[in-house]
């Protein structure tokens, strides 16, 4: 039964759902990082928010980890490449609070337009201070997003209501779609210069990162008031201290810091600086749906294999999953046949669909048969992370459909691009459900690809299939299957046996004396 830990605070339905779904599961918020790391290795998945900062040695500790799952949108707290490079999927909730994230950017808007905060402060003191405050419309202003995705284009929504225009800055936006949501495609530098608001939107990344700058926060229109509810990191937090200072920006609310927990800032008690610790996907709508959709995607890979809102890797459907398996399984069993024939450097490999096999998605079988290949060089490999070792080797990889059926209601072929020219290997489903090897090498031969096998290529002629059963008898070992394929009577003939105990080299070195014998390979399927 899998196991899964949730490191923060989540909302109780996550917990009940893996409980009805049969996965066992620990509630353990605000560990430190060696209390993690030591316990880590005992679960299969690991379903977190912000807090949990899930490092290359958290990740390192996590032997048994399958699924990471942010209840949530950011996931720079999570270390990608390591989880990708270990195989880890790494699934998040994109949609579930970003309604939430974006009413919060909006009432920040309104706290920093009324002073809010330093008006309630001042109320509650009993001071009274009516003609301290001043505030400003919204009303015909202009709002520049910066990141205009799912929240920025809710914030675009709920501003046009507001009556502001809208303008963003996003180099991914198109210009139909900005069109249709309203709102102004511009650039960074228009942006700053044109927008009296200007909220932030944009995941962390080395791009986004001090993108409101010291010299950027110099371009905004002065009397300029900025919101960030994305991710700390992407404003500078020193020069923005300075800006509020100088009067050069008239208010600050700040959701999200460079270090959090924020519990000491120089922008603290600083005139017009307004902040929240992280809130900005706490409502209880938001959390209820975050915490059921991560639990749901979580359980479904574990369970099934079915993936959702994956970042390192392709989506499988619950519907897909158990029509894709039998794929998954033929794909592997033929990745891993070419990597321990084809040894050496491979350029490229080609994966084909044909028939049946056609109407599926492909992904997740080039997953397969990459992680069959790539095992060969390294036991760690699952179809995440082969994706992105066969990447690192420069492996070519390339993905071809054919929707005609040919001599078999389903084919999945497979190509490798070696130094002695292309080989390619052939197989399907018998059944449906059967992986079976149908060709080797352009050689027709039937064959399941289980266990210990010996792959023989020898010249066609009588008396040879005796002396290699003889030879392995003599050696007790004993043959469970036996497939021939010949390219033409009297030509080269290829021999694959599947054996209830593997061959040593010894063996191996005898076999390769035989007469008429040119290669024998020891194969082995997990
Ligand atoms: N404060 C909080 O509690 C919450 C914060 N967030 C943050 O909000 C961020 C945005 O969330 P979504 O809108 O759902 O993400 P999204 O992926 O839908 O949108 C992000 C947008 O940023 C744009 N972008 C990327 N690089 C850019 C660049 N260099 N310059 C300008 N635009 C760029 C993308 O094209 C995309 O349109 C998340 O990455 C997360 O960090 C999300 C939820 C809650
Ligand atoms: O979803 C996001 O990206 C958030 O930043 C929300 O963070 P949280 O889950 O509230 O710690």
């Amino acid at each position: 039964m899998p196991k899964v830990l949730i490191s923060d605070k989540m909302d109780p339905r996550a917990a009940a759902i893996f409980r009805e779904r049969g996965i066992t599961v620990d509630e353990r918020p605000g560990l430190s990082r060696d209390e993690l790391i030591a316990i880590i290795g005992d679960y299969d998945g690991l379903a977190i928010r912000s807090a949990t900062k899930v490092t290359k040695d958290v990740l390192a500790a996590a032997t048994q980890m399958k699924v990471v799952g942010r209840a949530g949108i950011g996931v720079d707290n999570v270390d990608i490449p390591a989880a990708s490079a270990r195989g880890v999927v790494v699934m998040n909730t994109p949609f579930g609070n970003s309604i939430t994230t974006a009413e919060h950017a909006i009432a920040l808007m309104f706290a920093l337009a009324r002073q809010l905060p330093e008006a309630d402060a001042s109320t509650q003191a009993g001071k009274w201070e009516k003609n301290r405050f001043m505030g400003v419309e919204l009303t015909a202003k202009t709002l520049g997003l910066i990141g205009c995705g799912n929240i920025g284009s809710i914030v675009a929504d709920r501003a046009i209501g507001l009556k502001m225009k809208v303008i963003a800055f996003d180099p991914f936006l198109s210009v139909e779609r900005a069109r249709e949501l309203g709102v102004e495609k511009v650039t960074l530098d228009e942006l700053l210069a044109r927008a009296d608001f200007i909220t932030l939107h944009t995941p962390l990344t080395d791009q986004t990162r001090n993108i409101l700058s010291r010299d950027n926060l110099a371009r905004t229109k002065k009397g300029v008031r900025i919101v960030n509810c994305a991710r700390g990191g992407l404003i500078d937090e020193a020069a923005l201290k300075d800006a509020l200072d100088s009067g050069h920006v008239a208010g600050a609310a700040l959701d999200v810091f460079v270090e959090e927990p924020a519990t000491a800032s120089p922008l603290f008690g600083t005139p017009g600086f307004v902040s929240t610790p992280h809130l900005g996907a706490s409502t209880s709508e938001a959390q209820i749906n975050v915490a059921i959709q991560v639990a749901e995607q979580m359980a479904d890979y574990l369970l099934t294999g079915a993936v959702t809102n994956a970042l390192n890797m392709p989506s499988v459907s619950a519907e897909d999953a158990p029509r894709l398996r039998p794929y998954m399984a033929l794909a592997e069993k033929l990745g891993s046949l070419v990597g321990q024939l084809a040894h050496d450097a491979l350029s490229g490999i080609s994966i084909e669909v044909e028939g049946a096999a056609a109407d599926l998605n492909q992904k997740p079988i080039t997953g397969a048969v990459l992680a069959g290949l790539m095992r060969v060089y390294s036991d760690t490999v699952n179809m995440v992370n082969a994706p992105f070792l066969a990447k690192e080797r420069g492996l070519d990889v390339r993905e071809i459909r054919h929707d005609r059926e040919g001599d078999y209601h389903t084919l999945l072929r497979v190509s490798v691009r070696t130094s002695e020219g292309e080989k390619s290997v052939a197989g399907t489903l018998f059944g449906d459900s059967n992986p079976r090897l149908v060709e080797l090498f352009g050689i027709k031969v039937e064959a399941d690809l289980a266990g210990h096998m010996l792959y023989v290529v020898n010249e066609d002629a009588p008396g040879f299939i005796g002396r290699i059963g003889t030879a392995l008898g003599d050696a007790g070992v004993n043959i469970g299957t036996f497939h021939l394929g010949r390219r033409a009577a009297g030509g080269e003939a290829v021999l694959l046996l599947s054996l209830d105990s593997g061959v040593d080299e010894t063996l191996l070195a005898a076999l390769r004396g035989l007469p008429g014998v040119r290669k024998v390979m020891a194969l082995h399927f997990g």
